[in-house]
């Protein structure tokens, strides 16, 4: 039985936190009462034992559930709702030698954990409710059994009490680890996108590539043309403006394939798409459509250029970063024969 079964990718987010606390209260409740289940059996104790070995086997079940399911509020609910019936019923009854009471303090940090604010506050609010209607209002066996009168309003009090600390408790957590979750999102998009194109970089595409597992999709590396001389005569900043331009255009012009763009690396953009057998025509389109892209400076200078394409198609089975080996050959064949040109390698070539 692992404890963070059933959470998702084993983080600290608040899903995996109350998958982990589940999962340790099936634990720990099938170790309290398998091996009792079991004592009392042996002592011919037939209900308790059965009742034991039943609960047992419900926390097992909740853990493979949720284990399957991922659901951790079906989860939570068979957790909770037994929980608050076993404490006020040992309210009602007095449990041992009067000390029932004694154990409800732990529905407030288990129920606002489990359940969150709103609907936590909510149940820890109506278990207030039925406690005192057990302790003021019904004939119970707690009655008999001789404590002071003030007992009743101060274990309403301290329940209270507690209740008011585990929601400060929770909300501090719950917005710390918000703050955290908001956090680490960023730095992931940091890590993973182009900060001056918004493509995703080497690392996200490598990144993407993984999750997507195509079969045998193409592979299109394609690197600006003369871009130095851009640089050169209209300076760095048109230089940047003119490649976010570029990632504008290929956006555009790919929106309706199934494809991954990347900016590659400095003046070199990597597309890849998932149906090789459009590869020439998008590869062409993209050509045509960046040599259209023009970009006005504030002098009234028009910037454009044209690009070089390298394309080929992955075996199947073939990663698309061996792939990308024979785009690359392709892309500086592109360059040899002119620039603004599509080569497309064979997938049969080295
Ligand atoms: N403005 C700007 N320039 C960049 C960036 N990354 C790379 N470069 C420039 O891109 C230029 C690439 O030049 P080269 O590799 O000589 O190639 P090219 O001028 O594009 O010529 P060919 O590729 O041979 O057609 C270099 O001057 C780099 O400084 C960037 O993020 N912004």
């Amino acid at each position: 039985m692992t404890l963070n079964a059933g959470a998702i990718n084993h983080s600290f987010t608040n899903r995996s936190r109350r998958a982990f606390i589940i999962n340790l209260f099936c634990l720990v409740g099938v170790l309290f009462t398998a091996p009792l289940g079991v004592l009392s059996l042996f002592k011919g104790n037939l209900l308790v034992g059965s009742s034991l070995l039943t609960i047992a086997t419900i926390y097992t079940l909740n853990h493979l559930y949720l284990r399957s399911t991922r659901n951790y509020l079906f989860s939570a609910n068979v957790i909770l709702y037994p929980l608050y019936a076993l404490m006020l019923y040992l309210v009602y009854s007095g449990g041992v030698n009067g000390t029932g009471h004694v154990w409800i303090y732990c529905i407030p940090p288990v129920s606002l954990f489990l359940h969150g604010l709103k609907r936590g506050l909510l149940e820890v609010f109506l278990f207030i409710c039925a406690l005192a209607l057990i302790l003021f209002y019904m004939d119970s066996p707690f009655n008999d059994l001789d404590y002071h009168p003030d007992l009743k309003s101060r274990i309403i009090y301290s329940f209270i009490l507690i209740a008011f600390l585990s929601t400060i408790y929770e909300y501090i957590s719950s917005r710390f680890n918000q703050s955290l979750q908001e956090l680490s999102a960023k730095l992931e998009l940091a890590a993973t996108t182009d900060p001056l194109t918004g493509l995703l970089n080497r690392r996200g595409m490598e990144q993407q590539l993984e999750q997507q597992a195509w079969d045998a999709p193409a592979v299109l590396l394609m690197d600006v043309d003369h871009f130095k001389r851009i640089n050169d005569e209209f300076g760095h900043e048109y230089g940047d403006e003119y490649l976010q331009r570029v990632a504008y255009s290929l956006e555009g012009l790919l929106s309706k394939y199934s494809c991954l763009i990347s900016r590659w690396g400095g003046e070199e953009f990597m597309v890849v798409l998932e149906h090789p057998a459009s590869m020439k025509d998008v590869a062409e389109l993209l050509r045509r459509g960046i040599a259209s892209a023009v970009l006005t400076t504030s002098l009234g200078a028009n910037i454009s250029t044209t690009i070089s394409i390298g394309v080929t198609e992955a075996k199947v089975g073939e990663s698309v970063i061996r792939a990308l080996g024979r785009a690359d050959k392709a892309l500086y064949e592109a360059k040899d024969n002119g620039r603004n040109k599509v080569v497309i390698a064979q997938k049969e070539s080295p």
